[in-house]
């Protein structure tokens, strides 16, 4: 039987991940929020605001009427930006049918209320926990909507829910692996954000590859100590979702985090950048709320401390990496051990 999947959201994401689902034969409705981006994708002519030049699988069908979206769906995708998961969940609440599971594409923390999208959603729309599943990855959503090969991690509590999830996105150029850790794989895609925008930092500021590894792999002992001390297993920050999605982030000339920690780099004022960009970058509003919840917990984050201060406290990047440098020496493992009790 035919799985119907509504995706909420036509940025580039929701409409890459739309056009990988119609790929595996679903029945495949995309929510817009612009009745021209519907009517253009209905058209065949693609989205060309957020993906220009690609072409999408013609089965995938746009809509701007939420009701039409989601009227019927197994599955439901939601890939609004993290600020704007709370209002549209308690929008399409009673549209929402009573046995789909839901999917978060979103890599950041619901605003407001320091909470993982994931939970977010499943008690806005009073779901069984199992029925709450994320998607995450290294995937650069222009790469996926060309067919470039990729990987992602469907994670969530009930695996035969997830193995539901993995038939609809799982193609010959799309490989889906599932994992049962939602909380590790919910923090790998929240913290390489605000990683990526660290290491986009040392590219403004004209540092070389060394400094970019050093980053991206400190950056993975942050995630990982604060994965374990959530709850989340050491193995997933060693996959997909962690070190595979710190890789593309933090090196992609696509990435919007990467680019707006480049752009700080090299002394632009965050304000101007975001204002010329037509996406979101989730790092800029998550990054204090991740802090926070380390802090919460006990777990030293400095890259991730220092990324906050540079975005919101005006600290210069170059102090950044002084302050950074001029930490005491420690051991490679240093609260590892003790986030994992
Ligand atoms: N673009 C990428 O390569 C990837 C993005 N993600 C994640 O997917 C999520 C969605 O990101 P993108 O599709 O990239 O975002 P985007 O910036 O390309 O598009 C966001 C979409 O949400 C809509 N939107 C914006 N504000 C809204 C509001 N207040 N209410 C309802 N809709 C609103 C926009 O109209 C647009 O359709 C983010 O959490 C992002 O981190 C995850 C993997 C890859
Ligand atoms: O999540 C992504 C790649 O996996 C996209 O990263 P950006 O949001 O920084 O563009």
């Amino acid at each position: 039987m035919t799985t119907t999947v509504a995706v909420m959201g036509a940025g580039s994401w929701g409409t890459a991940f739309g056009s990988i689902c119609a790929d595996t034969g679903a029945d495949v409705r995309l929510w817009a929020r612009r009745p021209e981006v519907a009517d253009t994708i209905n058209a065949g002519l693609g989205n060309p605001e957020y993906l220009p030049d690609i072409g999408l699988n013609e089965a995938l069908r746009a809509t701007a009427d939420p009701d039409e979206a989601l009227s019927g769906a197994d599955i439901v995708v939601l890939a609004v930006p993290s600020h704007a998961l709370v209002e549209s969940l308690a929008a399409w609440h009673a549209l929402v049918p009573r046995d789909a599971v839901a999917v978060s594409l979103v890599k950041g923390i619901a605003l407001d209320t320091g909470r993982w999208a994931s939970e977010v959603i499943r008690d806005a729309w009073d779901l069984p926990d199992g029925r709450a599943v994320v998607a995450s990855g290294p995937n650069l959503a222009r790469e996926c909507a060309q067919r470039f090969p990729s990987g992602t991690v469907v994670a969530g509590p009930d695996e035969a829910v997830c193995a539901r999830v993995q038939a609809i996105c799982h193609t010959p150029w799309f490989r889906v692996y599932t994992n049962p850790d939602r909380t590790g794989v919910e923090v790998g895609g929240a913290v390489k954000n605000a990683i990526a925008l660290a290491a986009g930092m040392a590219d403004g500021m004209g540092y070389g590859e060394n400094t970019k590894a050093m980053l991206l792999t400190r950056g993975l002992a942050e995630m990982t100590r604060l994965g374990l001390a959530l709850g989340g297993r050491a193995m997933t920050f060693a996959g997909l979702a962690g070190m595979g999605d710190l890789v593309a982030t933090c090196t992609s000339s696509q990435s919007r985090n990467r680019h707006v920690g480049e752009q700080l780099g090299r002394g632009r004022p965050l304000q101007v950048i975001i204002d010329e960009m037509n996406m979101v970058a989730e790092g800029v509003k998550s990054s204090p709320a991740i802090a926070g919840i380390a802090r919460d917990h006990d777990v030293e984050m400095p890259i991730v401390e220092h990324v906050v201060r540079v975005l919101h406290d005006g600290l210069d990047p170059q102090d950044m990496a002084v302050a950074l440098m001029g930490r005491s020496p420690k051991s490679e493992f240093h609260g590892m051990e003790e986030a994992r009790g």
